[in-house]
């Protein structure tokens, strides 16, 4: 099974375009409003309309409340839930219930510590993105183009299943596939020219390398596949 490929804080056609045509699996719309990402219910719709069929359409939310879900499922009509901010585990087998859409939990990782919290996650959401925890003093969650000691994924019990960001580009996602199992690689910074402006090369050359990536014989690499909880 080949590694699936998410691109983060889409908001033009040309971009999502450039995306769509290299083979992305996954596309993602950033509903928060302090990103130089975010993007407006309506602008998503029409953006989610474009791609549905030929990707997967993921909505991105920080500790939204539930009206706030309800707008953007109801006019958006995303295949997932992405929730990037601290919702707890039961607020997250709440948001699965309530909407009965899939649900991916991004969890930061810097230390082993972060690691020890993951599988309870894994019980609840159908997916998860295991990302680089925000710098000190960032603005925002996510899309920081940091990457974190891919090392610490080591400690995971090997049939749990993930997908992989934090600061993942053309250059450096051979080495994370190499040192990883994941499951799919979410990148955002990484295709951009400047904070959220995606440049298509960049997409092209990203989803290049990640179609293009062969384990060695050594490595004995193996991806785990989904784990949907019930
Ligand atoms: O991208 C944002 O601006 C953002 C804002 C608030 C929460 C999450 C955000 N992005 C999350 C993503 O899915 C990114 O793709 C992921 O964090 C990796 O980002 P990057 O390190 O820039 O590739």
């Amino acid at each position: 099974m080949s590694v699936i490929v998410k691109i983060c804080g889409l908001s033009t056609e040309e971009t999502l375009d450039a995306a769509l045509d290299a083979g992305v699996d996954m596309v993602g719309f950033v509903f928060f409003p302090k990103s130089p990402r975010a993007v407006s219910i309506e602008r998503a719709a029409a953006l989610a309309a474009r791609a549905r069929g030929r990707a997967e359409i993921v909505a991105l939310t920080v500790d939204m409340d539930d009206a706030g879900l309800a707008a953007i499922v109801d006019t958006v009509k995303p295949d997932w839930l992405q929730l990037h901010g601290g919702e707890s585990v039961a607020r997250v087998a709440e948001i699965r219930q309530r909407f009965g859409l899939k649900v991916m939990k991004a969890l930061g990782i810097r230390s082993a510590e972060d690691i020890a919290g993951v599988p309870a996650y894994a019980e609840v959401a159908d997916r998860l993105l295991l990302d680089a925890k925000p710098p000190k003093g960032a603005a925002h969650p996510g899309g920081n183009g940091v990457t974190f000691d891919w090392h610490l994924l080591d400690a995971l019990d090997p049939g749990l299943s993930y997908m992989l960001s934090g600061g993942l580009d053309a250059d450096n996602v051979a080495e994370a596939l190499a040192l990883t199992r994941p499951f799919g690689i979410d990148a955002s910074s990484g295709v951009e020219s400047a904070p959220g402006i995606k440049d298509p090369a960049r997409i092209r050359a990203f989803i290049a390398a990640i179609r293009g990536f062969r384990p060695t014989a050594d490595q004995g690499r193996t991806i785990a596949g989904e784990r949907i909880s019930s």
